[in-house]
């Protein structure tokens, strides 16, 4: 089956230019959510589901870029690799998790770069942009290693802020309480913009429990297609259906003692809606075509970026579902209102992409900072997350510039820190007392913590300082 998706509109990150990408992978739902997400970063995007779906479309469709699974229907996707690489087609191949010898052969026949399985969504779209802009960069199966020993580093939750620390108290209270009893775990609902951490305050959570050896289980209820999403969540007993050929679980058995997360839970078509109600109040499951309930001992947790309380008043949400999920409410506020957690989250992902790459140490220059301070970043932590790794991945001398960041212009100046900066008249001697003083402010005085915020080392803030006449 061909499935043709059109470009996306919507583009919380931006990138520099519109590439195709082709997708060759036979997991449907996983499929999907890669779909979905490079859809969102602007890509146009295609997916074929075998080897021979793949051949069609390359004609058809002519990609830059092909993201190869290996094991597919009707054979190897390491068979194509010559075919796509003759076509000056970049390939990045998709290995099943410890599969070291296939992306080894992979990159002999040509493949630009390897990703393994299970695939975070946000570090393949790093690996394509990187790909996409910088030929001239090393790619090396070196780096691939680190990117990958990285991306199993435990989750951070990065911030300061009042909301930040008020999600963090809320973590520890219910991680508490998971200690205390075998009782059934409060449901969470994590609301905010797209982008601003719910997936990641999940996982934290999950992270921070007793049974963080358990499953986590995402879904992502607006990637289920319609047809599959029942059966998928409930799971099916043979012949339940016509291509039911054997019995399976469902992703909410699959979450067993651990954790299942309903991301984008707004999107769930009505009718599901009244089963998972079902299946929240009486913690029992029922496969497609079975009569026999089985117990659902997972904490579940929600999320979403639609305003459910008027959904459910206009009729798109069960108003009952609302109020059972809405048990313990997390809001993420979108990064704008959270100016302390601006800095930290920055350097925070500058570090992160100086170790993934092994790259030098950068810093940034005093108008970066202010720059970085003063953008709305409407595609909230995960624009700034990629606007960050690229500046970094494409700055050559150890200062990061404003102009490396490629913020779009800012015409005026926001209250707090940038405002200080404004009265300073934005030249650099301004803008670096500026950064310096909220920096401060933010680390209560503390020089050392100050200067991890900024990501310079004490000896160099205590210079600014002085040069400023800023003591504390
Ligand atoms: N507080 C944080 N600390 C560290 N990283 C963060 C934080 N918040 C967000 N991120 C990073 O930003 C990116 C987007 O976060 P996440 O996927 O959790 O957002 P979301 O609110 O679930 O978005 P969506 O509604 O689109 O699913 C991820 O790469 C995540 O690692």
């Amino acid at each position: 089956m061909l499935s043709q998706i059109s470009s996306s509109i919507d583009k919380p990150i931006r990138l520099v230019s519109k590439k195709k990408i082709l997708l060759v992978e036979d997991e449907v739902l996983f499929a999907r959510a890669v779909v979905k997400r490079l859809q969102k970063a602007g890509f146009e995007c295609e997916h074929a589901e075998s080897l021979h779906d793949a051949r069609l479309l390359i004609k058809q469709f002519e990609p830059d870029m092909v993201l190869l699974d290996m094991r597919l229907p009707d054979g190897n996707g390491i068979d194509l690799l010559p075919e796509f690489v003759a076509k000056n087609i970049n390939i990045i191949v998709m290995t099943a998790y410890g599969d070291v010898t296939d992306a080894v052969n992979a990159i002999k026949l040509g493949a630009i770069d390897y990703l393994k399985k299970p695939i975070d969504l946000e570090e393949l779209l790093l690996i394509i942009q990187k790909n996409e802009k910088t030929t001239e960069l090393q790619t090396s199966l070196d780096y691939s290693r680190q990117r990958d020993t990285l991306a199993n580093e435990s989750v951070q939750l990065i911030g300061e802020s009042a909301a930040m620390q008020s999600v963090r108290q809320q973590i520890t209270r219910i991680a508490q309480l998971s200690a205390l009893s075998d009782a059934v775990q409060p449901t969470v609902l994590i609301t905010g913009e797209t982008g601003t951490g719910k997936d990641v305050v999940a996982r934290y959570l999950h992270a921070s429990c007793v049974n963080h050896d358990k499953p986590f289980v995402h879904v992502d209820c607006a990637s289920l297609p319609a047809e599959l999403i029942e059966s998928e969540l409930f799971g099916n007993e043979k012949g339940a259906f016509t291509n039911a050929v054997a019995s399976r679980p469902g992703l909410i058995e699959s979450a067993e003692d651990g954790t299942l997360f309903l991301d984008e839970i707004g999107e769930l078509p009505l009718g599901l809606q009244a089963k998972l109600l079902n299946v929240l109040e009486r913690r029992m499951v029922r496969r497609l075509g079975s009569t026999k309930e089985r117990p659902v001992h997972a904490r579940i947790i929600a999320a979403t970026n639609r305003d459910l309380y008027q959904m459910s008043n206009e009729g798109r949400f069960r108003s009952d579902l609302y109020y059972r999920l809405n048990v313990i409410t997390m809001q993420m506020p979108p990064l704008r209102d959270r100016s302390q957690d601006v800095i930290l989250l920055a350097n925070y992902f500058r570090q992160m992409t100086e170790k993934r790459y092994a790259l030098p140490h950068h810093e940034f220059s005093p108008t970066a900072l202010i720059a970085i301070q003063q953008y709305r970043w409407p595609g909230n932590v995960r624009e700034m997350r990629h606007q960050i790794s690229r500046a970094v991945l494409m700055c050559t001398q150890p200062v990061i510039s404003e102009h490396d960041l490629g913020l779009p212009q800012v015409g005026h100046l926001p209250a707090g820190p940038a405002a200080a900066a404004n009265e300073a008249q934005l030249t650099l001697d301004g803008a670096e007392k500026a950064m310096l003083l909220s920096a401060l402010e933010q680390a209560r005085n503390n020089v050392s913590k100050a200067a991890r915020i900024l990501g310079i080392t004490r000896m160099t803030m205590r210079y600014r300082m002085d040069k400023h006449g800023i003591s504390v």
